[in-house]
């Protein structure tokens, strides 16, 4: 069983690398941290949210995600995992230190979950003292969690929590499984869809004013709202979807649940045909943008593995 510690980041493509910046410094509100003092790499934008060097990249080139990653406790713990997927057969790629480098971790592998997501396992993630300079002031304080997409999402807890030490909080039916590895309620959800692909990053905002006012702001701005402002019966979060260029859909979330008492926590159900079990304030849940670029493929596989 392989420990994940948090999540690391996301790494996607963008097709216009200086507008997925753009939007996510003027609209979301992420710091973009490249300059001068940090070594900047042609090609490749940092984004921040918290006290990681970045939780978000986009590297200039085809849209779509390219690697979800999350963080082990070091080295060793890195090598044991590289260790346990192979025997488990997955194949492993040992990033290059132009690769860590890049991630600004200290080593990393990535391997393809039985559905086709790229993930990375990282250790050494850099941490930043320095305080976050937003490029807008919504109010996030944190990366939240990722959710990726798989066509059977029972078959992806059994990965997750069997590979891993992902626990299921709670279950949307078929629909979603909402895990968390740490008290967090999910740092990382999977839901249900043909493809594999990033279905979105979720930030943190620090008050249920922040999701409101972001809303008028993304609506005045003309951003398209996927979902929301709503609560989620799971996390009991209130919640704001919306859609970025790249076909990178973003949510902020306020409020997300902490299971502090491990033991006395049994997931719950939810059935998917009920109004209100994704969202309590019965808003409409059909998200009306779909348009996820599928994953690409050249960016995520270094050639090593697939010549
Ligand atoms: C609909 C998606 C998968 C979903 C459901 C519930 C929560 C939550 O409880 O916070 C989410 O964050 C989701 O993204
Ligand atoms: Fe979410």
């Amino acid at each position: 069983m392989i420990e994940l510690v948090d999540i690391a980041y996301v790494r996607s493509g963008a097709a216009d690398l200086a507008g997925a910046v753009r939007f996510a410094t003027e609209v979301v509100g992420l710091e973009h941290v490249d300059g001068p003092a940090d070594d900047t790499e042609p090609g490749v934008a940092h984004l921040r949210a918290d006290s990681r060097h970045h939780c978000l990249a986009f590297v200039e080139g085809v849209s779509g995600v390219i690697a979800s990653a999350f963080t082990v406790d070091g080295p060793g713990a890195l090598a044991l995992a590289e260790t346990e997927l192979e025997s488990r057969g997955f194949t492993v790629w040992r990033g290059g230190p132009a690769d860590a480098r890049s991630r600004r971790v200290g080593e990393l592998i990535g391997f393809d979950d039985p559905f086709g997501n790229r993930i990375e396992l990282v250790c050494g993630q850099q941490t930043l003292a320095r305080p976050v300079r937003p490029g807008r002031g919504s109010g996030i304080t944190e990366f939240g969690h990722l959710c990726l997409d798989a066509p059977d999402v029972a078959e992806a807890h059994r990965f997750w929590s069997t590979t891993f030490n992902a626990r299921a909080s709670d279950w949307i039916g078929d629909a979603a499984c909402l895990m968390r590895i740490d008290e967090v309620h999910h740092k990382l959800a999977v839901f249900q869809g043909d493809r594999p692909g990033l279905c979105h990053v979720n930030f943190q905002v620090a008050e249920l004013d922040d999701v409101f006012r972001n809303w008028h702001h993304l609506q005045d701005q003309g951003v398209p709202i996927e979902m929301g402002p709503g609560r989620h019966p799971q996390s009991g979060a209130v919640f704001l979807y919306f859609l970025g260029p790249e076909g990178l859909t973003y949510e902020y979330s306020y409020g997300v649940r902490r299971i502090t008492d491990e033991a006395a926590w049994r997931p719950r159900y939810f059935d998917p045909a009920e109004r209100g079990s994704i969202d309590m304030w019965l808003g409409p849940t059909q998200k009306p943008v779909t348009t996820r670029p599928q994953i690409t493929r050249p960016q995520v596989l270094p050639e090593a593995v697939h010549p």
